[in-house]
């Protein structure tokens, strides 16, 4: 194993700003981290200053692994579990000040976040958050099923922030070939590579100033991961074939519906990227955990489409009538609210008359209805099965199915559900987001 010593003058033992830029400086310059790099701190030697400069590299900007050693006890591994983004960061943005007042206090001053419709508290607090995180220019992970609205948030947090006026791109990392994802983001030369017959900027170049919204950002190939983590940390990239980097000024928001942290374990994505990117996040719940939003969101798409049918002489105004309400709010939504968008806009085509009728509702979403649905044991075991997810969406069917067939009626639903009182019905209720003051006991 060669080792390499470098010697760091240092005015005083003491002097925290100095013992971080010269650190930072050298593991720099060493071209760290790096993926085939372990890296681990010592932190016996040398003052407290400087055991607290790398136990706080470790956790940020160069993750390593922590060991001290003494007479009595050896060598031994120093782990206390913190995380930077997801302990302190809260905390962080709770703290008031003057530019986060701005962009708070009041919904008039940050008016993009009207376009996310809801009602349900856990909605409210993540549009909180995302307010919040606009005012700081950090990067963002939104964490969230398909169709909870992950794109929504994003463009709602690039419209309220100072790079409004520049783009926002949108890249679906999950559509990009995976030898083709470093000239996508990072750009290259004209023949970089065969094909390459001419020079291309790449997204984040054409982000310039504004914001990127990486979505599925889970399957992007590690060598591009390595690529992306530089440009967050060192904001330059060097497109393919370029011989210098170029500095970028882009604020990234990444997005994915997987367990980002089951691929972090099984390697599959890089931890340091992962807490880069986790500096602000926010947790999209799926619609099916959000009984409150359904109502609305119904009267709201319903809305836009007589809104866009007005301007067509052919077109008629439509209501959904209480029967078709039933069967909507009976579905469990695993497409959740794209799912609830285009089954409207299908039963309105359909429909013929002022009134969507429920069977016209069952119609349109029997189209959308993946073809293993009705055989809930005959899935595909594959890597994004989500188990808790399939049976959740199991008992949230049902347990919809029994309100709406009992009139909201607890004590009748338990009966019809198998429950042997209304308050294990309740306790279901609430677990999944479906417990509302229209409920009877
Ligand atoms: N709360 C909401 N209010 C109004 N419209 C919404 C809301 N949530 C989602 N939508 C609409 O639903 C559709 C899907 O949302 P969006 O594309 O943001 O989801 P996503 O989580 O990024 O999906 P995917 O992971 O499949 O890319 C969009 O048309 C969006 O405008």
């Amino acid at each position: 194993m060669a080792t390499d010593l470098y010697h760091v003058e240092l005015s005083s033992p003491i002097n925290y700003a100095e013992i971080y830029e010269k650190v930072s400086a050298e593991l720099k310059q060493a071209r760290l981290p790096r993926e085939e790099v372990e890296l681990a701190f010592h932190l016996s030697p040398g003052t407290p200053a400087m055991a607290a400069i790398w136990i706080m590299l470790a956790k940020t900007r160069f993750p390593a692994r922590l060991i001290q050693t003494s007479q009595q006890r050896g060598l031994e591994q120093v782990d206390f579990p913190f995380d930077l983004a997801s302990d302190f960061l809260p905390e962080y943005l709770k703290r008031s000040d003057d530019r986060i007042e701005r962009l708070t206090d009041g919904r008039q001053t940050a008016p993009e976040f009207d376009k996310i419709i809801h009602r349900s508290l856990v909605v409210a607090r993540e549009v909180e958050r995302a307010r919040r995180i606009a005012a700081f220019d950090v990067p963002v992970l939104v964490l969230g099923e398909t169709g909870t609205g992950k794109e929504l948030f994003a463009e709602a947090i690039h419209a309220s922030c100072r790079r409004s006026p520049k783009p926002f791109i949108a890249v679906n990392c999950g559509a990009i070939p995976k030898e083709l994802a470093n000239s996508e983001l990072f750009g290259h030369k004209k023949g970089a590579f065969t094909g390459a017959d001419r020079e291309r900027a790449g997204h984040f170049r054409t982000a310039e100033g504004g914001t990127l919204f990486l979505d599925e950002i889970g399957d992007l190939p590690l060598d591009t991961q390595v690529r992306l983590l530089r440009a967050l940390q060192e904001k330059e990239i060097t497109p393919l074939g370029a011989s210098h980097p170029a500095k970028v000024d882009v604020r990234v928001i990444a997005a994915t519906h997987r367990d980002l942290q089951a691929d972090v374990a099984a390697g599959r994505f890089r931890e340091d990227l992962f807490h880069r990117l986790a500096v602000g996040v926010l947790r999209l719940p799926p619609l099916r955990a959000r009984g409150e939003d359904l109502n609305l969101l119904i009267d709201y798409f319903l809305e836009r489409i007589n809104a866009d049918a007005a301007m067509r002489s052919e077109a008629q105004r439509k209501e959904i009538s209480p029967e078709a309400r039933k069967v909507l709010l009976a579905h469990a939504w695993p497409g959740n609210v794209r799912e609830l968008y285009h089954t409207l806009v299908r039963a309105s085509i359909w429909s013929t008359g002022t009134d969507v009728t429920a069977d016209e509702i069952r119609e349109a979403l029997l189209v959308a209805l993946p073809k293993d649905d009705a055989q809930i044991l005959g899935r595909a075991l594959h890597k994004g099965f989500d188990l808790q997810g399939l049976l959740d969406g199991v008992a949230h069917h049902y347990l919809v199915r029994a309100m709406a067939q009992t009139g909201n009626r607890k004590k009748q639903a338990a009966e019809l559900l198998g429950f042997s009182n209304y308050q294990t019905l309740t306790n279901w209720l609430r677990k999944h987001g479906l417990e509302n003051e229209d409920n009877n006991e």
